[in-house]
């Protein structure tokens, strides 16, 4: 479904991304770890098509399409959603008709406004979300984890075939945690995979993966499953900077 062969990625000059290979599935869900600075977020940045990231080499494709040729709405068009760190306030754009407009914008037809009214309405319900807050302006004074539960909204509403969550979780209490890892299991199924992009071990206690990366120094140098998560939250990244770090054969 998504394939990325040798990436390689800059920003103002300083390469990032240094050859990294990836493929996932349908219906898969990957974890990427890695300790700071890795190039994770990075990583995520190039797949939405940031203007500030230029791609060097490789290739990025999802069901046969070349992304890296496409603008980020035409990304989305494909059935890509990516769900960003530090989502941007909109004042004046009601949540409510900021995921109509999403909606309209990917699918086919236009979806009726009370199709659309009942759609929200449920997912919202899901996420234990006061009806209220479809009124509210978009991001616009939201807490951190407000601003989570409505991205997972959005994942929700979209029913994107892939997701790629760059997940941060310094901040977010153990609620907005749980509210990603909600959404993501609801969205488990044989027609979406998943990217979860973690800074920290804590989400995966609640998001069971099916493959486990771990990232430095701009590329995957190991993979596994689960068990791979729990390896490193007891060995910690020195154990695999010194396996795979510069100098070492991986
Ligand atoms: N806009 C930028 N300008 C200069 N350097 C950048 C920029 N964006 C990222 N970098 C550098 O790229 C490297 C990788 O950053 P990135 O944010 O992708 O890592 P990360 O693995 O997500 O880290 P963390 O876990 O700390 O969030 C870092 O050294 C960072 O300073």
């Amino acid at each position: 479904m998504l394939k990325i062969e040798n990436l390689h990625a800059e920003v103002e000059g300083k390469e990032i991304l240094k050859g990294l290979t990836l493929e996932v599935g349908r219906g898969e869900i990957h974890a990427i770890m890695g300790p700071n600075g890795s190039g994770k977020s990075t990583l995520a940045n190039v797949l939405m098509g940031h203007p500030r990231y230029e791609v060097t080499e490789g290739s990025v494709t999802f069901e046969g399409e070349d992304v890296l040729e496409l603008e980020p709405d035409e990304r989305a068009k494909l059935g890509m959603f990516l769900a960003f760190q530090y989502p941007s306030e909109v004042p004046g754009v009601s949540v409510a008709n900021f995921l109509r407009t999403a909606v309209n914008s990917v699918r086919e037809q236009e979806v009726p406004p009370m199709e659309m009214y009942k759609l929200l309405q449920e997912k919202m319900r899901l996420m234990d979300m006061d009806p209220s807050f479809a009124e509210r302006y978009l991001n616009e004074g939201f807490s951190g984890g407000e601003k989570k539960r409505n991205e997972i909204l959005q994942l929700l509403v979209l029913q994107p075939k892939l997701a790629i969550l760059d997940e941060t979780d310094s901040g977010l209490d153990i609620d907005a945690l749980q509210v990603v890892a909600r959404g993501v299991n609801q969205m488990r199924g044989p027609e979406f995979s998943a990217v979860v992009i973690t800074h920290y071990q804590r989400i995966l206690r609640y998001i069971e993966p099916d493959f486990v990366h771990v990232m430095l120094d701009g590329r995957i140098v190991t993979s596994g499953g689960k068990e791979l998560a729990e390896e490193l939250e007891s060995k910690g990244y020195d154990w695999v900077r010194q396996e795979f770090g510069a100098g070492t054969q991986s």
